[in-house]
């Protein structure tokens, strides 16, 4: 039988991310199984579901950098509200939190950033039911025009009042099951071991793995 013939990607692939943070954990976790540089991009702040807008971000970004590329799009979802705010819906959120004069996007980013941790925490106040969820959507494409490839990780979790150091976004108001610390309280690796961004890169390294991809390199390809 002929042995499957190996697909060769032009360069190095791209993770393309504005987030430091985001960059510092996926280059740990990582480490040299995927060879990868990273591109600093500020793509637009999609709305819709984590899957989708993963893929559509790896569908701008492979665009602009005109080769492979890895994104990933990471929300927190409340399970009182059906999965917001990581999820957005206009509807049910201008019903929940009244809010007037807003014209710019609302993602949960922009939730983090004008509400902060005690913000998210008074989203649920009015329910009993604090879980909620970490999901990553890593999506890979191989250049422009190829349909990117989405990997799901999920932990489960608990929102509760900030804990930890707080230079990662939600991170000191997510407690995972099990835990009795916060992501924030937790130190990087044990985060790094159980993160919805682990188990997501876990199946995006496996798919590497089996596909065999050959990368021809070019001058440009340093870090
Ligand atoms: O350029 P990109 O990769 O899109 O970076 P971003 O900062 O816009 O990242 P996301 O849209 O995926 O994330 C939405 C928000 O969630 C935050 N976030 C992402 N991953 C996180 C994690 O593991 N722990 C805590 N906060 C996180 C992030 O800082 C944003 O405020
Ligand atoms: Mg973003």
């Amino acid at each position: 039988m002929a042995a499957k013939a190996a697909v060769v990607l032009p360069r190095p692939v791209t993770f393309v991310t504005g987030n430091a943070k985001k960059l510092e954990e996926v280059k740990a976790i990582i480490g040299s199984s995927i060879p990868f540089k990273s591109l600093k991009l500020d793509l637009p702040e999609l709305q819709g579901e984590p899957e989708d807008i993963s893929k559509e971000k790896a569908r701008l970004a492979a665009l602009q950098v005109n080769g492979p590329v890895l994104v990933e799009d990471t929300c927190l979802c409340f399970n009182a509200l059906k999965g917001l705010p990581g999820m957005f819906s206009l509807n049910i959120l201008f019903s929940l939190i009244h809010l007037l004069y807003v014209e710019q996007l609302v993602t949960l980013k922009w939730f983090l950033e004008k509400l902060g941790h005690e913000g998210l925490n008074n989203l649920l106040m009015a329910y009993e039911d604090k879980s909620a969820y970490a999901l990553c959507a890593f999506s890979f494409s191989h250049g422009p025009g190829a349909e990117p490839l989405t990997f799901l990780g999920k932990t489960p979790g608990k929102i509760v009042p900030a804990r930890g150091p707080t230079d990662f976004g939600w991170d000191p108001v997510f407690q995972p099951d099990g835990y009795d610390q916060t992501y924030a309280e937790m130190a990087k690796e044990e985060k790094n071991k159980i993160s919805h961004r682990y188990k997501s890169l876990a199946m995006v390294k496996s798919h590497f793995k089996e596909a065999g991809y050959v990368f021809q390199t070019t001058d440009d390809d340093t870090n």
